[in-house]
C-alpha cells in the first residue's frame, strides 16, 4: 500500500470505531454485574492487576473470597493495591508478583515463580496491555504492542496451560479471559509484516495486537475443547473506559478526550464489569471461544473467524517465542521452521 495511505487508514479506522462507540455508550447503560457465586478456594492471576481494570477485577474477585494475585511491572503500585485490597477485602488473599510482559524472560520467570509455590490456577485474566506508544520494541525486538500486548500473555497462557488445566474439572472449569477491544475490528493482520517494520503506525498496532488476542483465544478455546479440558477461554470488549490507557494520544487529542471521557466513557469499575462476569458467573460455565461485550455476546470481526489465520497465527506466535527462547538459552536454532508448529512451549 501507499505509504501515507497505510499510515492514515488505521487512525482514522481507530477514531471511526471510538466515535461509534461513544455513541453506543451515549444510549446504553453500562452493563450491571449480576450476583456472582462465592469463588473462595479459587485462585486467579489479573495481569496489570495494580490499576485501572485490573485494579477494579483484583477487587472485585478478592470480594468474592478469590486468592487474587496481582501481576505486573510496577512494583511499588503493585504493593500498594495489595495493601488497599487486603484492607478493604478483609482477607490477606491478594498478593503481588513481578512481570514484564514485554520480556519473555520475565514471563518465563514469573512462571516458574509461580508453579513453585504449588498453589492450583482456577482463573487467568490477561487484562496488560499499553496503546499507541511511540515505536519502541520489546526486550525480545518485538514491536511494542504486538510483544506486550499479544506475545507475553501468548506465552504466559501456554506457560500456564497444565496448571489451569489440572485445576479445573467438569462442572467447574478454569477460565482464560483475555481482554481485547473494539478496535480490533478495525486491525489487519500482516503475517508478512507482524512487527509493523515496512511503515509503522500506532493506531494499526494497537488494533492489530487485540485482533491477534481474539483470533489467539478462539483458536485456543477450540484446541482445549477438542481435547475434552476443563477450560474455556473468551475475549472481553470492555467499551470505552476513562484510565491512564490513554496517556499517549497527542496533547490535541488528550485537550478533548478529558472532557469526553467525563462524559461519555465507563468509569473503570463499569469497564471491568465485563471482565468480572466472564471470570465468575455461572451461565458461562462450560462456555468458550465468545466475544462478550456489555453482557452480551457480540459478532467479533469477520477475520477473526478465520481458522486459517488463527492457526498460522498460532503457529508463527509458537516460533517466535520458540526461536527468542533458543537465543536466550545460547542455543544457535537449526533451520527447521516447518518443525516448529509441533513444538510445545515449555517452562
Ligand atoms: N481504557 C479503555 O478504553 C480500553 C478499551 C478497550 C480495551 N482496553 C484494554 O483494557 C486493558 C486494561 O487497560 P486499562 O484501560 O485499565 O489501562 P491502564 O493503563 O489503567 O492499565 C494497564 C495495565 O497494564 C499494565 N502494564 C503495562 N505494561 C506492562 C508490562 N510491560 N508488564 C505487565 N503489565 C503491564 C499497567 O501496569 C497497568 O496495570 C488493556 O488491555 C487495554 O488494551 C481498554
Amino acid at each position: 500500500m501507499w505509504w501515507p495511505l497505510a499510515l492514515i487508514l488505521p487512525v482514522i479506522r481507530l477514531y471511526v470505531i471510538g466515535v461509534r462507540v461513544l455513541v453506543y455508550q451515549l444510549f446504553h447503560k453500562a452493563f450491571s454485574l449480576p450476583v456472582l457465586p462465592r469463588q473462595n478456594g479459587r485462585v486467579a492471576i489479573v495481569t496489570g492487576g495494580a490499576k485501572g481494570m485490573g485494579y477494579e477485577t483484583s477487587r472485585h474477585l478478592a470480594s468474592l473470597g478469590t486468592h487474587v494475585v496481582i501481576a505486573g511491572n510496577e512494583e511499588e503500585e503493585g504493593l500498594i493495591a495489595v495493601k488497599k485490597l487486603q484492607k478493604e477485602c478483609g482477607h490477606r488473599k491478594v498478593e503481588f508478583m513481578y512481570l514484564d510482559l514485554a520480556s519473555l524472560k520475565s514471563v518465563r520467570e514469573f512462571v516458574e515463580r509461580f508453579k513453585a509455590r504449588g498453589l492450583p490456577l482456577h482463573t487467568l485474566i490477561n487484562n496488560a496491555g499499553v496503546m499507541l506508544v511511540p515505536e519502541r520494541t520489546t526486550e525480545d525486538g518485538f514491536e511494542l504492542h504486538f510483544g506486550l500486548n499479544y506475545l507475553g500473555h501468548f506465552l504466559l497462557t501456554n506457560l500456564l496451560l497444565d496448571l489451569l488445566r489440572d485445576s479445573g474439572k467438569s462442572g467447574r472449569c478454569s477460565r482464560i479471559v483475555t481482554v481485547s477491544s473494539a478496535t480490533h475490528y478495525g486491525g489487519r493482520l500482516d503475517l508478512n509484516d507482524l512487527q509493523g517494520r515496512s511503515c509503522y503506525c500506532s493506531h494499526g498496532a494497537y488494533s492489530q495486537s487485540k485482533l491477534a488476542l481474539v483470533l489467539f483465544t478462539y483458536h485456543l478455546h477450540k484446541q482445549l475443547s477438542s481435547r475434552g479440558d476443563s477450560v474455556t477461554a473468551n475475549a472481553v470488549d470492555p467499551g470505552m473506559v476513562d484510565t491512564d490507557l490513554y496517556q499517549n494520544l497527542c496533547s490535541l487529542a488528550q485537550l478533548l478526550q478529558k472532557p469526553v471521557a467525563k462524559l461519555l466513557f465507563r468509569t473503570p469499575a463499569e469497564g471491568a464489569s465485563m471482565t468480572i462476569y466472564a471470570a465468575a458467573v455461572s451461565e458461562l460455565e462450560g462456555h468458550g471461544g465468545l466475544y462478550l461485550y456489555n453482557g452480551e455476546t457480540k459478532i467479533s470481526s469477520a477475520s477473526s473467524y478465520d481458522k486459517q489465520l488463527q492457526e498460522k497465527l498460532w503457529t508463527r506466535s509458537c516460533a517466535l517465542e520458540y526461536l527468542t527462547h533458543q537465543r536466550l538459552v545460547g542455543h544457535v536454532f537449526p533451520k527447521q521452521r516447518g518443525r516448529v508448529k509441533q513444538i510445545r512451549l515449555k517452562s
